[in-house]
């Protein structure tokens, strides 16, 4: 099981710099949506050069025009770019091709997808790399985490790796641990704490004690 840090509302270079106290905790990171919208594919490019032994996802969240968008972010150095589940079939069909012609993959991001069993199917069958549940932040500021829809993404996937993300902290991590998905994800919980690099070390240490 791989942490994923996702930075959302850094400047590049505080980003750099916040990264690089919490880098042995993580495997993945994440060039958040608010944070490629101000800053573009270029801090993939940076980020690549800054940690080359990271694994950089780029979260353009992406709704049309699948090869295209993803091969922008495939061209700066991203292992992993995100396409949205509620948008047509042929885009993330689009995205996984291109991936693949790079040996990179493609992460479906399923918020606001209502029926994830058939969409998941959908999925697997273009071959999409990886399916994650995701309860995103305004979603959260009502109440809402991604606990169930994981029980249920865990029951239905057969082929594709699973991420999830939503608010998990150390607080909450175990239930999803216990779950076992291949990519925890973790932004402000880490990014926001008082202590990142503790609040970091806690989440790996309940992810090491669990299941790999
Ligand atoms: O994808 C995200 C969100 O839509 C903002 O772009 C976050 O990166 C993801 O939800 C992880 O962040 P936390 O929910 O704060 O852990």
């Amino acid at each position: 099981m791989k942490l994923q840090l996702a930075l959302d509302d850094m400047p590049l270079q505080e980003a750099i710099s916040f990264t690089k106290k919490v880098e042995k905790y993580i495997d993945v990171i994440e060039i958040g949506t608010p944070f490629i919208i101000d800053e573009g594919v270029n801090a993939v490019r940076e980020f690549k050069k800054e940690f080359p032994a990271k694994e950089i996802l780029a979260d353009l969240k992406i709704m049309d025009a699948g090869a295209y968008e993803a091969e922008l972010a495939l061209k700066a150095g991203a292992d992993y770019v995100t396409v949205l589940g509620v948008t047509d079939v042929l885009t993330v069909k689009g995205c996984v091709e291109m991936a693949d012609k790079y040996n990179k993959e493609i992460v479906v991001d399923m918020i606001c997808v209502s029926d994830l069993p058939a969409k998941i199917k959908e999925m697997e069958d273009v071959k999409a790399h990886f399916v994650s549940v995701h309860t995103g932040a305004d979603q959260q500021a009502a109440g809402r985490e991604p606990i169930e829809d994981l029980k249920i993404m865990t029951a239905h996937t057969k082929k594709a790796k699973i991420s999830v993300a939503g608010g998990i902290s150390s607080r909450t991590a175990q239930m999803y641990v216990d779950l076992n998905p291949d990519i925890l994800i973790v932004g402000s919980a880490i990014t926001h704490a008082d202590d990142p690099a503790a609040e970091a070390k806690a989440i790996r240490d309940i992810m090491d004690g669990g299941k790999k």
